[in-house]
């Protein structure tokens, strides 16, 4: 298991390149991250449908990113977590509670975001 460290990145192409690598990975190993892409798909296609503002969109992509980035952010903690102990320990049931915190946190965040920007549109229809 233990190899020689990689060469850190020299140019930014390749620190890019690592970059995306990770969030494909969390794509690809994470369902919570996949569910929650595929509700910002649902939800600007959802805003197409009705008169959305520049500002409008930029709050929408706030709580986009600020969810997708807390998921990234729990999937290190939890991948670091059993990097370092993988048996039962209270301190490590705490972190990994904290770290779902955060993305639950910023779920209502968005979710709440979300609501002051379609229920307004969408009563203009009723
Ligand atoms: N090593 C550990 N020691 C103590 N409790 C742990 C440990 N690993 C996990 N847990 C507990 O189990 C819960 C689930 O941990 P797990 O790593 O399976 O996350 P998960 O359910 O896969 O999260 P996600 O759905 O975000 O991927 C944690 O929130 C924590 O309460």
């Amino acid at each position: 298991m233990n190899q020689p460290r990689p060469e850190k990145n020299k140019t930014f192409k390749r620190s890019a390149h690592f970059a995306w690598e990770g969030v494909k990975t969390a794509y690809r190993e994470e369902r919570n991250f996949r569910f929650h892409i595929s509700m910002t798909v649902i939800v600007f296609l959802g805003s197409l449908a009705f008169d959305f503002s520049p500002s409008d969109y930029k709050w929408l992509l706030v709580a986009v990113f600020v969810v997708i980035a807390s998921e990234i952010l729990n999937t290190i903690i939890e991948n670091l977590v059993d990097l370092v102990i993988d048996e039962y320990h209270p301190l490590a049931k705490k972190v990994k509670d904290m770290s779902a915190g955060i993305v639950l946190i910023s779920a209502v965040f968005s979710f709440i975001i979300g609501l002051l920007l379609f229920v307004p549109k969408i009563m203009t229809y009723f």
